[in-house]
């Protein structure tokens, strides 16, 4: 018999991997990721798996690092997903409209931004809402480096081991304490 025992929640077993990246420099920053992750979890097809630690990071912007902006705090989740690429961001922007994401300026201050990093390894920039893998990811160190602390062997498809991606990006990052 399959049935999993009453009283225990069944996991998705099937599906395919796929890396997702959160971001926020306004508000409760954490505590906002952590409510992006959990409405994540609510949402059919999405099995998260993993989630890296708090990274925090300065704003970059279009013409480079601006340290008048409010940093980020960046983290990355390794999830299973019955979803195609094209639902998934539907759930991912559905995710960040509850989460009462604005969007205004180009790479502007937000609450909250998630990002497809990678879905299953696949390479496309077909169609124009969804590139893969994420067009910036590769040189991204608040990316890059949160998605080594769930996955030490990760490797972006098209660009190779994570680790050497992560080695090469020269944005700050550190790991985010909580103040008590
Ligand atoms: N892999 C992807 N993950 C998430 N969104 C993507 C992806 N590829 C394309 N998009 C498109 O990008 C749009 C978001 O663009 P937006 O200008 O908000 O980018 P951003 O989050 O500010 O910047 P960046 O994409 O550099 O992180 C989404 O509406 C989505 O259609
Ligand atoms: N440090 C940091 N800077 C950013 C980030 C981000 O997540 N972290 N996201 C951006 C657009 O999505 C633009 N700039």
């Amino acid at each position: 018999m399959n049935a999993a025992p009453l009283g225990k929640p069944v996991r998705m077993r099937v599906g395919v991997p796929a890396v997702l990246a959160f971001g926020s420099n306004l508000g409760d920053r954490a505590g906002t990721i952590q409510a992006a992750v959990d409405a994540l979890r609510e949402e059919a097809g999405v099995d998260v798996r993993a989630v890296s630690r708090l990274y925090e990071t300065p704003a970059l912007k279009p013409d480079g690092i601006d340290v008048e902006a409010p940093a980020y705090l960046n983290a990355v989740a390794l999830v299973r997903t019955l979803l195609e690429p094209l639902a998934l961001l539907d759930a991912v922007n559905r995710v960040e409209d509850r989460l009462g994401r604005v969007r205004e300026e180009h790479w502007g201050d937000r609450t909250i931004d998630i990002d497809i990093v990678d879905y299953d390894g696949i390479v496309s920039d077909d169609d124009p809402r969804i590139v893969l893998p994420h067009p910036r990811a590769h040189e991204r160190a608040f990316v890059l480096v949160p998605w080594l602390d769930v996955d030490p062997d990760a490797r972006l498809a098209g660009f190779g081991p994570v680790a050497d991606l992560a080695a090469r990006a020269t944005d700050p990052v550190r790991v985010w304490e909580a103040r008590s």
